[in-house]
C-alpha cells in the first residue's frame, strides 16, 4: 500500500450503481483511505440529485480530492463539480459500464486493485485530460468525460427510461429490440468547426473516450488528453446491416465500414428535431447543444499511462 501525506477526501457513492450488487465498494473505499490515515468524508444519499448537493456543499470546504464510487454515471456527477477547478478525481468503479475507469487504465472488477492504484495516484501529481462542455439549447451547461450521443443509442435510453419492467440491463435490451424494430434516418444539422452540413445518420456521438456502454469501441481511436473530439457518424442503416455492424463495435472494427465515418473536431453543434442527448449514460437535453472540448479541463488520479 503507498502512503502519501494526510489528505482531506471526498468520497460521494453511489449504492444502486451496477443495480445495486456493487454495495460494498463504497464502504471499503472510505474504510481503506481511513487506514492510510486521510480525512474521508464519505457521502451516501437517497438519489443522485441530493447526492449532487451533498457533494457540492462537502467541495465548497475545498478538500484535496473527490473521489467518485459507482459507474459512469457517477463519473458525470464528479466531473461537473471539479471540471475547471483543480479539484483532482479518483473513480473507483462499481457500475455497470464503467466506461471512463477502462479509457484511463483503472481496473475494472477488482475493487481492491483500483483502490491501491487510487491511493498511488494520491501520492503523486494528478493526470490531466480533457472534459467535454455543452451548452444546451436554453443556454445552460454541462460537462462530460466519456462520450455525448445523439441518435439511436439515446432513443433506446429514453425508451428504457420510461419503462418499468423489467429491471437490471434486460429493460436496456428489450427497449434496444423495440426501437431497432422502428430504426429510421434522423436529419441532423452539423456543425464542425464552423462548417455547416445537413446529413442523414441513425448515429452521431462526440467522443472523449474511446468507450461506451461497458466497453464498445465506438470511437477507439479517441484520446482523453489530444485537445480535440471525435465525432463518429453512423449512416443510415438497415435493420440486418445494423445487426451485422453492431457486434464489431465491441471490437472498434466498424469503422472499417463505409457507412461509419469518424473525423475530429474541437466545437460541434447538434441539431435535430425530437432528439435528446445523453452523456456519460446521463440525459443531457434536448437537441440542439452545441460541444466544445475543454483542454486539461479535468485533473484526475488514475495510473500513468
Ligand atoms: N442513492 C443514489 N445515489 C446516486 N445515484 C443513484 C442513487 N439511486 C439511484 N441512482 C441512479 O444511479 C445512476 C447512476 O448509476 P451509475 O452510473 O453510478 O451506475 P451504473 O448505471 O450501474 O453504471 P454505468 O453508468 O457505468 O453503466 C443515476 O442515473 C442515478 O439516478
Amino acid at each position: 500500500m503507498t502512503t502519501t501525506k494526510p489528505l482531506s477526501i471526498v468520497v460521494a457513492i453511489n449504492p444502486q450503481a451496477s443495480f445495486g450488487r456493487s454495495r460494498a465498494v463504497g464502504p471499503a473505499v472510505v474504510h481503506t483511505l481511513r487506514a492510510a490515515g486521510h480525512d474521508v468524508t464519505g457521502l451516501t444519499e437517497p438519489d443522485y440529485e441530493q447526492l449532487r448537493a451533498a457533494a457540492a456543499a462537502a467541495l465548497a470546504k475545498k478538500p484535496d480530492a473527490l473521489v467518485v464510487v459507482g459507474g459512469d454515471g457517477m463519473v458525470n456527477l464528479g466531473v461537473n463539480l471539479v471540471a475547471g477547478t483543480g479539484i483532482p478525481l479518483g473513480i473507483v468503479p462499481s457500475g455497470t459500464g464503467n466506461d471512463m475507469s477502462r479509457g484511463l487504465g483503472i481496473p475494472v472488477g477488482n475493487t481492491e486493485r483500483a483502490i491501491d492504484l487510487l491511493l498511488g495516484a494520491l501520492g503523486r501529481p494528478p493526470r490531466t485530460i480533457d472534459a467535454g462542455h455543452v451548452t444546451h439549447g436554453d443556454g445552460s451547461t454541462s460537462w462530460y468525460a466519456c462520450v455525448l450521443s445523439a441518435g439511436f443509442d439515446a432513443i433506446v435510453n429514453e425508451r428504457a427510461n420510461l419503462m418499468r419492467w423489467p429491471r437490471g440491463r434486460q429493460r436496456y435490451n428489450l427497449a434496444l429490440l423495440r426501437e431497432l424494430a422502428m430504426l429510421k434516418p434522423i436529419r441532423y444539422r452539423l456543425e464542425l468547426d464552423g462548417v455547416a452540413s445537413e446529413t442523414d445518420a441513425v448515429l452521431i456521438a462526440v467522443a472523449n473516450n474511446t468507450s461506451l456502454g461497458g466497453g464498445m469501441l465506438v470511437t477507439p481511436d479517441a484520446r482523453l488528453d489530444d485537445g480535440l473530439l471525435d465525432v463518429l457518424v453512423v449512416q443510415p442503416l438497415s435493420r440486418t446491416a445494423f445487426l451485422r455492424i453492431f457486434p464489431r463495435v465491441f471490437k472498434g472494427t466498424h469503422v472499417t465500414d463505409a457507412r461509419v465515418s469518424i473525423s475530429r473536431a474541437r466545437r460541434i453543434r447538434i441539431d435535430a428535431d425530437d432528439i435528446v442527448a445523453y452523456a456519460d449514460g446521463e440525459r443531457v437535453s434536448a437537441l440542439p447543444v452545441e460541444v466544445e472540448v475543454r483542454p486539461g479541463a479535468l485533473r484526475v488520479l488514475a495510473p500513468i499511462p
